[in-house]
């Protein structure tokens, strides 16, 4: 099976890229070759590449950022996904794209079914809505993953910024009203790739249409720090005091869902998997985090 996954150094895409074997041919289409903001790329890379089915791991991401640039998260996350799900209809191959938590404001008080309306409070959330949207539209075979705070050894993520932070200073403030799933990135990837070998293999209109997949149990973003610096500090790593504060204490140019925890049990019961807690894969992404900033210390060392 040939899978095309979009990006090449996204948190997903590159847990995707690393999860090789027989079965499975990962063709990594990034920029300049397909560039979501550029429309006319996109099916010419998809035809030369050829896949029975595409994950859609590329997106704008950059949260407070789209607030200045709506026209740039638009572009890649609404009418770069439209346009991914014309290619793949034109080319009569399935779609797995994700989505994300912040489609909904978190107001709720009961974790989201796939059915709830959406709502998102900022640009990113409505660029990524744009994009469900126009995908659900298409007369696409496709399904769309919603997870939340996903988490990995590299790229720009909660877990990186925290270690960061610990460096630099004692106590780090974090919010402890919002709450959601820390999803490690690397079953985030599993999961798309469970989902797009069923969508090849499957007719079954049960395993088609919008999903909710994020990690099993709760958090606070306090709680994920607090999380994080215990494994770092376990391994001579960079920790800092968590110091627990209100979103309202916490000066931010964005509004975030203040629950949007997503309930998981339609995945579940179609994919036959349960992600494992949020707590489980923190040790290991720490390790690896802290492993790769040493192998950086050494290689500007010997330069
Ligand atoms: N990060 C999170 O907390 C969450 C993410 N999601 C969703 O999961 C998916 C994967 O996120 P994640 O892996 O964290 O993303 P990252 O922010 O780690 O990476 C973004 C990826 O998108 C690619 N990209 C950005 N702009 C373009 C463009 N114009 N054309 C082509 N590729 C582009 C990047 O390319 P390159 O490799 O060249 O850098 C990179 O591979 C996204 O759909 C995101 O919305 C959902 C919930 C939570
Ligand atoms: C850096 C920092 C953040 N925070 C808060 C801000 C915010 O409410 C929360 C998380 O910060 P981040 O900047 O990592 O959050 P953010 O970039 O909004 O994370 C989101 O990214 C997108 C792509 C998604 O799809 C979401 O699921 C979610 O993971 O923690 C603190 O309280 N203290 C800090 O020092
Ligand atoms: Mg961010």
């Amino acid at each position: 099976m040939r899978i095309v996954v979009t990006g090449r150094n996204g948190q997903v895409a590159h847990a995707i890229r690393s999860l090789t074997d027989e079965s499975a041919e990962i063709i990594s289409l990034a920029r300049p070759t397909l560039d979501l903001a550029q429309p006319a790329t996109i099916l010419p890379a998809l035809a030369s590449a050829a896949p029975d089915v595409i994950i859609n791991a590329a997106a704008y991401t950059a949260v407070d950022q789209a607030e200045n640039e709506s026209e740039l998260a638009f572009a890649v996350n609404a009418t770069g996904a439209k346009t991914i799900a014309e290619a793949a209809e034109h080319l009569g191959i399935p779609l797995v794209h994700l989505s994300t938590d912040y489609v909904f404001d978190g107001s709720l008080g009961r974790p989201y079914i796939e059915a709830d309306p959406t709502s998102p409070l900022g640009v990113y959330g409505c660029s990524k809505e744009a994009g469900e949207v126009a995908i659900g539209r298409s007369g696409l075979n496709y399904v769309i993953l919603r997870t939340a705070w996903v988490y990995s050894p590299t790229g720009r993520n909660f877990l990186s910024t925290m270690l960061r932070l610990a460096n630099e200073r004692p106590v780090v403030r974090v919010v402890a009203d919002q709450f959601g799933a820390p999803t490690y990135a690397m079953d985030v990837a599993l999961g798309a790739i469970l989902v797009a070998r069923r969508l090849v293999d499957d007719s079954d209109k049960a395993v088609r249409g919008i999903f909710h997949m994020t990690a099993a149990g709760q958090a606070s973003w306090a709680d994920f720090a607090e999380a994080i610096f215990a494994e770092s500090a376990a391994r001579n790593g960079p920790a800092a005091r968590v110091e627990r504060v209100s979103t309202d204490e916490y000066a931010s140019p964005t509004r975030r869902p203040a629950d949007a925890r997503l309930d998981c049990s339609r995945f579940a019961a179609a994919f036959g998997w349960t992600l494992p807690h949020w707590r489980t894969h923190i040790a290991e992404a720490v390790e690896a985090c802290l492993k790769l900033d040493t192998t950086k210390e050494d290689e500007r060392m010997l330069s």
